[in-house]
């Protein structure tokens, strides 16, 4: 075992879980290693996250150089510290008895303000897709074209690639031979039309935009539907109350929230922007971060977890709930 020599950010487990917060499918750049470590890639740097109770450790495992208040700030930002999610979730657990039976086994789940160029090309890669494949295309992805920032424990590590590189002519061919299948096309297309309208400048310049007119923008990029627009606009342009509704989120909202929609067969724009709103009513300004932690309840992943919040609502018969808190019908299918 390496010596570690960690650096420390003051920060209760109960206010940031690294499990359920970088394993829940928001960015596919981490990875799990023993005792709740997590290695990952943030901008150019190799990084390793731990906790303790009371703390959030972090060390640079890479040459990357940064002044060390410099580089605590940026993960600070990363995991948008300004937010009190004990506040947070006492004030949804308020306002929605299903949030109440979650909010302790699922406690510390945080959005986290990514890059708007990976969050995009990697939620290109998420259609029809999970989590660990995902994270894979998006390695061999870095592999291919981002540049090389450092080799740990005989595992090199690359920057994500530049809009430039992946609108190259060969991407589509190049991706396609790696396991892409139809979101090679995708990737290629939506790179070529992001440089054409001005690149990363004009992406992140979306985030100044009010939030439907984020959506409709992202939502003219090859390979981004409403879901997919939703994802970005919630993890990196800073929109909070942005929804991200797939047959999961439907399948919630139909057993817990909206039962008159349990019959309806697709979904369609109406039911998107119906469920979207319904949670936006309930949860206010932060909705979108309300229904991560939903969302992260829901995801296989956890089911643990969701199992003990409702044994617990069981022992405790305090909260009357109209559907099951698991939706079994598709627990084997998701993320
Ligand atoms: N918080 C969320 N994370 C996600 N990952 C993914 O693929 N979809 C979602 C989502 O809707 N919310």
């Amino acid at each position: 075992m390496p010596t570690r020599n960690w650096s420390k950010i003051a920060c209760p487990a109960v206010e940031l879980s690294l499990h359920k917060t970088l394993g829940s499918g928001q960015s596919f750049r981490w990875e799990t290693l023993e005792n709740n470590e997590w290695r990952g890639v943030l901008e150019r740097f190799v990084i390793l996250f731990s906790q303790t109770d009371t703390h959030l450790l972090f060390e640079v495992l890479n040459e990357h150089k940064c002044a060390p208040a410099k580089l605590e700030k940026k993960i600070q930002n990363y995991f948008q510290m300004e937010y009190n999610m004990q506040d947070l979730y006492r004030q949804w657990s308020l306002q929605d008895p299903n949030f109440a039976v979650i909010e302790k086994q699922f406690a510390g789940v945080r959005m986290l303000s990514q890059d708007p160029v990976e969050n995009l090309f990697c939620f290109i890669c998420s259609s029809n897709n999970n989590i660990k494949r995902i994270s894979q295309m998006v390695d061999k992805m870095c592999c291919k074209y981002g540049d090389f920032i450092g080799r740990v424990d005989g595992k090199d590590y690359y920057s994500f690639p530049s809009i430039e590189s992946l609108a190259e002519d060969d991407v589509e061919e190049n991706l396609r031979q790696l396991g892409f299948g139809y979101r090679a096309k995708y990737v290629n297309q939506a790179a070529k039309m992001v440089l054409n309208k001005g690149g990363s400048k004009w992406l992140k310049s979306l985030r100044n935009l009010p939030y439907r007119k984020t959506h409709d923008e992202l939502m003219k990029l090859p390979g981004v539907g409403a879901k997919v627009a939703d994802c970005i606009c919630l993890m990196s342009m800073g929109h909070t109350c942005a929804v991200p509704v797939d047959t999961h989120v439907f399948q919630i909202a139909a057993a817990r929230y909206l039962p008159h929609i349990k019959g309806v067969k697709s979904l369609t724009s109406k039911v998107y922007w119906l469920i979207g709103d319904h949670f936006r009513n309930l949860f206010g300004d932060l909705a979108g971060w309300a229904h991560s932690v939903l969302f992260c309840a829901d995801l296989k992943e956890f089911e643990g977890e969701a199992k003990q919040a409702a044994c617990a609502l069981k022992r405790t018969a305090e909260v009357q709930m109209p559907g099951p808190l698991v939706p079994h019908s598709h627990k084997k299918k998701r993320r």
